[in-house]
């Protein structure tokens, strides 16, 4: 039996947050505080979105007797002052946690909205299986004669003719195929406590994910050079003026922006809209924090640790994949306003919900991430239908299996899914 068996006393928890990369830079300043001052350190999380590096910085005030740590937000300080004038100034509302109530049981609806390019199939794969083993009833597109049976819409939302009507004397309870967001349209047909999921994927990794996957016409004939993304970002011309180009702040389409602000892209109401999400969203994904997210998302849904498990799905291979320069992501940056904005915002949200959730939440994501590797390294590996792998119970769940059959769960694409749950819905 392989096993996992992480415990936590004070001064081993620095060794398991070492565990989570996105926090190992920060360690030495950490560990060094601790020795000489034990009841107030400060805690400065560096991260990096894509050339973009800035620097939070923590305080983090330890109550010794409690074996408890306070969190505070100290604030933000950009360390490439050329690019400050880049960065969306400060329009984030502080979150208050305001989650749906779920009696203390596991939020079972789920209105997830697939953003193209984003992840969003290893997210949707997470979704998936927590329904399909659970019997649970999905929103599945009509499958029209030129549609594929894994998308809603790619321009507009949920309609009682692009969706087939759930099986008799069933209400649905998960929402995560691509279609585009609208609160009212989504709340007609999702149960009034489904908890709302978005995500978002750093502008410039998702226009270029987009470019790379779709390869537009417009923007390879446009630009037969070497590097037709660089010189596309410089100048996007008619190709980025449709709202329903996949290239014209994309994510922001997706997410329902209202039309006006494609045009005028007017600040205050830009404001407005991310408020609305925010107040809409109880969390929003960011890819590039994707276990801290879906760690944070256990938490609001009171599922288990082995329901996030996943596997990346989708990922292109890293020899196709462009590399954007400093100048191409700023390029970008002068013209996809709402993207940046969209983005800006979530990421700050992201980290303001952690916050809240206090230090055993680095904790439970240093377990998380082991936990990943190891089930995904056994997943891979060579195993009989009767091999299990056992995880014993720890301070974030029960003693669980992941056996043969989550494995196949684990690495089951998206079409397949979908067919799979048809079947299982409609019979068909
Ligand atoms: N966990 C995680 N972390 C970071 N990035 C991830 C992750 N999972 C998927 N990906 C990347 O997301 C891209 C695929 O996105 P989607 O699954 O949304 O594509 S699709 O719209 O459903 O076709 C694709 O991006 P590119 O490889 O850059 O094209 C994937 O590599």
């Amino acid at each position: 039996m392989r096993s996992l068996n992480i415990s936590f006393t004070s001064n081993l928890r620095l060794i398991h947050i070492m565990l989570s990369k996105e926090l190992f830079k920060v360690q030495r300043t950490y560990i060094n505080r601790v020795e000489t001052k034990k009841t107030k350190r400060p805690f400065v999380h560096k991260y990096e979105i894509g050339d973009l590096k800035t620097t939070d910085i923590y305080e983090f005030t330890e109550d010794l007797q409690k074996q408890r740590t306070k969190v505070t937000y100290k604030g933000t300080s950009s360390i490439e002052d050329e690019m400050n004038d880049l960065t969306t100034k400060s329009t984030y509302t502080t979150y208050n946690r305001k989650y749906p109530s779920f009696n203390g049981k596991p939020c079972e609806h789920i209105a997830f909205l697939k953003i193209h390019k984003a992840a969003s199939s290893t997210a949707q794969n997470i979704f998936f299986r927590y329904g399909y083993t659970r019997k649970l009833t999905f929103v599945l597109p009509k499958v029209t004669k030129n549609g594929y049976p894994n998308v809603i819409s790619t321009i507009t939302s949920v309609k009682s003719k692009n969706i087939i009507p759930p099986p008799i004397n069933k209400h649905y309870d998960i929402l995560c195929c691509h279609v585009i967001y609208n609160r009212k349209a989504f709340e007609a047909i999702m149960p009034k406590d489904t908890a709302y999921i978005g995500i978002v994927r750093e502008p410039s990794e998702h226009i270029r994910s987009i470019i790379q996957y779709f390869r537009p016409k417009e923007i390879y004939k446009r630009f037969n050079s070497t590097n037709p993304i660089s010189h596309f970002f410089k100048n996007p011309g008619s190709s980025a003026k449709s709202i329903y180009s996949l290239v014209n702040n994309r994510m922001a389409f997706e997410y329902n922006f209202p039309r006006r602000l494609f045009y005028t892209k007017d600040s205050d109401g830009i404001k407005r809209y991310l408020r609305k999400l925010a107040s809409e969203f109880h969390l929003v994904i960011v890819v590039e924090y994707f276990d801290e997210s879906v760690v944070l998302m256990r938490r609001i849904l009171n599922w288990s640790i082995k329901d996030i498990l996943y596997v990346t799905q989708n990922e292109s291979r890293k020899e196709k994949k462009t590399k954007l320069s400093l100048e191409d992501k700023r390029n970008h940056r002068e013209w996809a306003i709402l993207e940046y904005a969209l983005y800006d915002f979530f990421y700050k949200r992201l980290w303001d919900q952690i916050k809240q959730e206090g230090d055993d939440f680095i904790e439970e994501l240093a377990f998380f991430k082991s936990l990943r590797k190891e089930v995904t390294e056994f997943c891979r590996g060579p195993r009989t239908k009767n091999t299990n792998f056992e995880i014993p119970k720890s301070q974030w769940s029960d003693k669980f299996i992941v056996n043969n059959y989550d494995c196949q769960l684990l690495f089951k694409r998206e079409l397949s899914f979908v067919m799979s749950i048809r079947r299982e819905q409609y019979g068909f």
